[in-house]
């Protein structure tokens, strides 16, 4: 491993790219009978099989020794004949598209590296590593937000390396965003890279434009929340009293997935505020090692709603569910401590009135 992860940096961007690309054209085909509910109710289609295997394939190529921690396995789609022949028509399309200036045919990717059915099912399932503390993996969600991708909206590709704990790179593709939010009939879809200690960054689809992202100061007046779409994915509630202590009057930006951290990274929105709406719910590493890293290089925190840094060495969730707060770096303390007095209202141990 270089100390400066440029190589697992392009490789990570590449496979994303690819992923994007396959996930983009999928939605205009998609239909209803491609998608699976997992044993959680949640939904799973062609489109995250697919983008998983491409993107294991190019890393397992790349960094044979590296594990990788993926959302999906491939079980339920093994039991299901049809879908595996789409999965494997689409993998096999976005690996074998021309390769771009830096690309490397030896990553399993280019015109005539057609896979079989059975390496795409066992790439899929090569993210089947459980996390931990120490060493180096990778961790992949094809498509994170797929509900937000099913209904059009925002979803993303997210991708991360993972270093004795510590989020060490992050590479978020997300095809439906607008690539400058003061334009937002404008050209969509953006990649947004961080690598620790080296400053985070923004560039269109094709990797052109690249430039640098960094949370810009916003009067707290202007400040308003970035929240899941999903009431049970995060407490709206929560955060419409957390507003209120901090005289937010802007409504919350809604949207799916780790876009939120892009948002916020950008300073298109001011705090992404996600606390547990039932008890029992753990937070994938997946859903947020990407996106801290991200926060963090753009010049923000992202803790827990204890202040603790959120912990990636713990398997494959990040433990007890306390919620995530990030915010540009001088705003988040005042923003913890919002949370801390919404949370002891709610729990009874401050009257309203008083405060
Ligand atoms: N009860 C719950 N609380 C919090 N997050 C949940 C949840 N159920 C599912 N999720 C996660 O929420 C992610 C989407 O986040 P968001 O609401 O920010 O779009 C999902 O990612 P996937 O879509 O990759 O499965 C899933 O992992
Ligand atoms: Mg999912
Ligand atoms: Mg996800
Ligand atoms: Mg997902």
């Amino acid at each position: 491993m270089s100390t400066s992860l440029s190589i697992e940096k392009q490789v990570a961007i590449f496979a994303v790219r690819r992923a994007c690309l396959l996930t983009s054209s999928v939605f205009n085909k998609l239909v209803k009978n491609e998608t699976l509910t997992k044993e959680d109710k949640s939904p799973v289609t062609v489109g995250d099989y697919a983008a998983q295997a491409v993107v294991n394939t190019i890393l397992k190529r790349a960094f044979p020794h590296d594990p990788i921690v993926g959302e999906e396995d491939a079980d339920d789609l093994k039991r299901d004949p049809i879908l595996t022949k789409r999965v494997v028509e689409l993998a096999n399309e976005a690996l074998q598209s021309d390769l771009v200036l830096g690309e490397m045919p030896e990553w399993g990717i280019g015109p005539g590296q057609e896979k079989s059915t059975e390496d795409l099912l066992s790439a899929i399932d090569q993210g089947n590593h459980l996390g931990g503390h120490n060493g180096r993996f990778w961790t992949l969600d094809p498509i994170d937000g797929t509900k937000g991708f099913l209904r059009g909206g925002q979803y993303a590709v997210c991708l991360a390396l993972i270093v004795d704990a510590n989020v060490k790179l992050g590479v978020i593709g997300c095809p439906n965003l607008p690539c400058n939010p003061s334009d937002p009939d404008g050209e969509k879809g953006c990649i947004f890279v961080a690598v620790h200690g080296q400053g985070a960054q923004q560039m269109s689809l094709s990797g052109a434009n690249p430039t640098p992202v960094v949370i810009p100061e916003i009067p707290s007046g202007s400040l308003n929340f970035l929240e899941s779409v999903e009431a049970a994915h995060s407490d709206h509630s929560f955060n419409e009293r957390v507003s209120n202590i901090l005289s937010i009057s802007r409504t919350p930006t809604r949207m799916d997935s780790q876009a939120k951290y892009c948002c916020l990274a950008r300073g298109d929105g001011g705090v992404y505020l996600r606390m547990p709406t039932k008890a029992g719910y753990k937070e994938k590493i997946w859903d947020h090692a990407p996106g801290t890293v991200l926060i963090e290089e753009a010049g923000g925190t992202v803790t827990d709603s204890r202040g603790l840094p959120l912990n990636f060495g713990l398997g494959k969730t990040l433990g007890e569910n306390y919620g995530v707060i990030a915010a540009r770096r001088d705003i988040h303390g005042k923003v913890l401590d919002a949370v801390q007095q919404a949370k002891a209202i709610e729990e009874g141990e401050i009257d309203q009135a008083k405060i």
